[in-house]
């Protein structure tokens, strides 16, 4: 049987990284890691990629935006993709990937390690080699992260752990899959996610896929007698507030000074401005019709409601969806669209 063709798109991160005197800092390249791990070439036919160099830390959007590039422009080449990535902004890279190249085909997996694949007790020797594994799997399709033994939605990755191996976790949706060195044990047969239009599944052999995002999109946290008029500090520079409510949806009416809380979300948003409200709570998502505190944002225009999706998730797929479209109904309608399962249909 002829192998699968996979393509490594490089772009740093602690698996490329040295200690050169400065803390860590990439240094190798894509090809250098491959060799490393000779086992992959029994797995696939290998291409690579050199995307960018960089920490993690200081990717933007316009990188996402280029990683994206760097897929697409291959895409007919290659049966899958593998992008090694720094893990502290991994997770929004995947969100972002997901929503920059929808229904694809072909897997997209990004993967890097908690420790240099130089390093004598290493992670990376086993992502890399099971992120191509998972790759080349018949099944496997859509953005995701292949990381420390589990296969995550792109949408639904947390970078749980600074340390250990296990770093990432699967918010408020199960792993797609585990992988036991090298067997892929998939959790449970996914159905796969909605298009725009509620159809089910995958029956175009491309993608469909977007170029442009609005980087003005700030995360907001709640904390106790934080002041109201930070919404009017933000409204020059920034198109989008991701408000980090408390608990099931609760924000304060007033904060220790200034304008009560609904007045001043409420004139964000009838400025043509998006708010998106989520929850600072890890786990189980928003509902904001529960208590007083919440129920005023619950049905006003302009005012999305981040379900049980991750910060993450809500920050790229914002800045996608504002991407598309000022106008706020589609934006809207955009941002509730299920895409890469990054929401549930309970709301
Ligand atoms: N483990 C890592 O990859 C952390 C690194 N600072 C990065 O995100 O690029």
């Amino acid at each position: 049987m002829t192998k699968k063709r996979i393509l490594l798109v490089a772009t740093g991160g602690t698996i490329a990284s040295k200690e050169e005197g400065n803390g860590l800092s990439p240094a190798l390249s894509g090809e250098e890691l491959t060799r490393y791990v000779p086992e992959v070439a029994d797995l696939a036919t290998l291409d690579v990629k050199q995307a960018m160099n960089i920490d993690s830390t200081n990717m933007r959007p316009s990188d996402w935006l280029r990683v994206a590039r760097t897929i697409m422009e291959s895409y007919d080449d290659y049966d899958g993709f593998v992008v090694l990535h720094g893990t502290d902004t991994m997770a929004y890279t995947a969100a972002a990937l997901s929503y920059l190249i929808q229904h694809s085909p072909k897997p997209i997996v990004l993967t890097g390690s908690q420790r240099p694949m130089a390093s004598a007790f290493t992670d990376a020797k086993l992502n890399l080699y099971q992120s191509v594994l998972y790759a080349t799997d018949d099944d496997a399709r859509d953005v995701s992260i292949a990381f420390g033994g589990i296969v995550i939605a792109g949408t639904r990755a947390r970078k749980q752990r600074t340390m250990s191996f296990n770093a990432f976790t699967s918010v408020n949706f199960p792993p797609l899959a585990y992988i036991r060195t090298d067997r892929i044990v998939r959790s449970a047969p996914f159905a796969h996610a909605r298009k725009a239009d509620g159809s089910r599944g995958h029956t175009a052999d491309r993608p469909v896929v977007y170029d442009k995002l609005d980087p003005r999109v700030f995360a907001l946290k709640l904390t106790p007698g934080l002041d109201s008029r930070i919404f009017s500090a933000l409204a020059p520079s920034y198109d989008a507030v991701i408000l980090e409510t408390f608990g099931i949806g609760g924000i304060p009416e007033q904060g220790e000074t200034g304008p009560c809380f609904q007045d001043a979300i409420y004139s964000w948003v009838d400025s043509g401005r998006i708010a998106v409200m989520t929850t600072q709570v890890p786990e189980e998502g928003l509902d904001l019709g529960v208590y007083e505190v919440g129920r005023a944002y619950a049905n006003h225009p302009g005012i999305l409601r981040g379900a049980d999706m991750t910060p993450e998730a809500i920050v790229a797929k914002t800045m996608w969806a504002l991407g598309q479209t000022r106008d706020v109904a589609e934006v809207e309608h955009l941002f509730n669209c299920e895409i890469n399962h990054d929401r549930s249909p309970f709301e």
